[in-house]
């Protein structure tokens, strides 16, 4: 059975005013590797770690801005949260389509909370903790092409036309800020739609980024800001020390105008200072070491990387069922064609080459969790491949091929062919990063022993399940991590010194 929402009565959760204080004992295990008489023991204990959490319940007036609002994911987004939250309907060949969220998680998943009279009882994933509701975001961002929203959607060729016709007159008016462009990251062929650029120094670029982010809260007087990148892939940066290896050689190379400082990681840094949460939904390297060090010191949330949207989001649940029923995959062969722009700017090597990176590393940890059927080091043959094809525009058709090893040497092929806009996987998966990043920053938690309450760690692994690279934090920022971390639970937050003199 389906319920719309509940309240909890428990000695471990309390209601206020303004919080729902929550008490959990998380039960994990601890292992120890014993030498036992010369004779090495792994020994297995359980733990108990209690946490107290605090999650305000003021659900704030929340501003989204997209890099690369006149795409395709950006123009489709902003449409469909127009029309769920106008009640837009349209005429298909099939039937009247109704607005709806689904391919949200937050939006159309549920959750299983107990039983009544032997029945399983269901409620809304959104309904766990106060949540904005997207018909109530406030939508801008930048783009290096100025085309205006309604007509970036007519160009995507994503939605039906009785819906685009409605939604026209909403999306007219919304024209993208001028994004930072530089050929050198992006694929050739983006030149012919930049005519919306930031002029200046990156320094420059970054200050006025900052100051776009300011003047849209104020216009539109939003109480939160989330920026979220779906501009287009860039290649690698390069990774450099003394360049973008700490805070200090990033900001240096800032100021001294570093050609090796793409967009996406200018963007960041400019959302970083401002303290605003950056979610990075495509494959490149945004969060260069410097990067990340600078989020934490500042303790502002960053994640990412890449939408995990169809042909990746299958191949991490098939390998993970395969794996986990002890079948040995042993070749994965991806291959998908498509004809929108964002397959246009991966037809470039250097672009294709950060997709194929997070599109083939999304079994590695499946890989490495079976020492039974993988010796140390091994892993399948995994290829991926993706053609630009124009005519089929964002209906993007994946083909992929699963060979396994089962039982006493047999094999097993799966295939699989996937046919979806790609636009419409994202847009949703989108929504949910975002409102789960500013729901991410209204919780404060505090495990046994620690003093007072933080917030979670700036790098945002809560967001893993909804990329195909998830950026997760690494004990190589023990020193930035350790000061701010030890100032996040003791309350503070290290202010990082002001790094945009004028
Ligand atoms: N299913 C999916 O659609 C999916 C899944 C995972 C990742 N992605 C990634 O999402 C991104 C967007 O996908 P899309 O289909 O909307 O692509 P798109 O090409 O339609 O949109 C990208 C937009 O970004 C703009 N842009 C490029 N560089 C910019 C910059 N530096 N600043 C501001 N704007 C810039 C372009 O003008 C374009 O309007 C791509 O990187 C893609 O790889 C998409
Ligand atoms: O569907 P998915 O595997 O998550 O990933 C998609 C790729 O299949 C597609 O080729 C690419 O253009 C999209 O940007 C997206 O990355």
């Amino acid at each position: 059975m389906f319920i719309e929402n509940f309240k909890v009565e428990s000695p471990n959760v309390k209601y206020t005013e303004n919080e729902i204080q929550s008490v959990y004992n998380y039960e994990t295990t601890e292992l120890v590797h014993e030498n036992k008489n010369g004779t090495y023991q792994w020994v297995v204990k359980p733990k108990t770690v209690k946490y107290e959490f605090k999650t305000d319940t003021h659900v704030p007036k929340l501003g989204v801005m997209l890099v690369g609002w006149g795409g395709n994911n950006g123009s489709t987004l902003t449409g469909g949260v127009i029309a769920n939250k106008e009640g837009i309907s349209w005429a298909t060949k099939d039937k009247v389509q109704q607005a709806n969220y689904f391919g949200s998680l937050t939006q159309a998943s549920t959750i299983r909370i107990g039983s009544y009279n032997g029945e399983e009882i269901y409620a809304p994933f959104k309904s766990l903790l106060p949540m904005v509701n997207p018909n109530d975001i406030v939508f801008g961002g930048w783009d290096i092409s100025d085309m205006n929203l309604a007509d970036a959607m007519a160009r995507a060729k994503v939605f039906d036309m009785d819906l685009q016709k409605q939604l026209r007159p909403y999306m007219e008016s919304m024209v993208p800020l001028p994004g930072i462009y530089d050929p050198d990251f992006i694929a050739a062929n983006q030149g012919e739609r930049a005519n919306n650029v930031i002029k200046g120094t990156k320094k420059e670029q970054v200050q006025q980024v900052i100051k776009d982010i300011k003047e849209f809260k104020e216009k539109n007087k939003v109480d939160k800001v989330v920026v979220l990148w779906t501009a287009n892939t860039e290649r690698y940066s390069n990774v450099i020390v003394g360049l973008n290896d700490t805070v200090e050689s990033l900001m240096a190379s800032l100021e001294k105008n570093e050609s090796e400082i793409s967009p996406s990681t200018l963007y960041a840094i400019a959302c970083v200072l401002e303290n605003v949460p950056f979610i990075n939904g495509s494959p490149q390297n945004t969060f260069v070491p410097g990067l990340i060090d600078l989020a934490i010191q500042r303790n502002c949330l960053i994640g990412g990387d890449d939408f995990k949207s169809g042909q990746t989001k299958m191949k991490s649940v098939l390998v993970d069922f395969l794996v986990g029923a002890g079948i040995k995959p042993t070749s994965i062969v991806s291959y998908n064609h498509l004809g929108n722009n964002d397959g246009m700017n991966l037809s470039a090597p250097q672009t294709f080459r950060s997709k194929e990176i997070s599109k083939s590393n999304v079994v590695d940890d499946m890989v490495s969790s079976n020492g039974i059927l993988y010796e140390p080091g091994e892993h399948p043959d995994h290829v991926v491949v993706i053609k630009y094809v124009p005519y089929v525009g964002d209906s993007k058709r994946a083909m992929d091929e699963y060979t396994s090893e089962i039982f006493m040497g047999g094999k097993n092929t799966i295939v699989l062919h996937n046919t979806c806009e790609d636009s419409l996987l994202a847009a949703p998966i989108i929504l949910d990063l975002v409102l789960l990043a500013e729901l991410s920053t209204r919780i404060q938690f505090k495990a046994d022993g620690e003093g007072k309450f933080h917030s979670f760690h700036p790098v945002a692994t809560i967001l893993s399940y909804l990329t195909k690279a998830p950026l997760v934090s690494s004990t190589r920022h023990t020193g930035g991590e350790r000061t701010v971390q030890a100032a996040c639970n003791a309350g503070e937050h290290t202010k990082g010194q002001h790094w945009l003199g004028s």
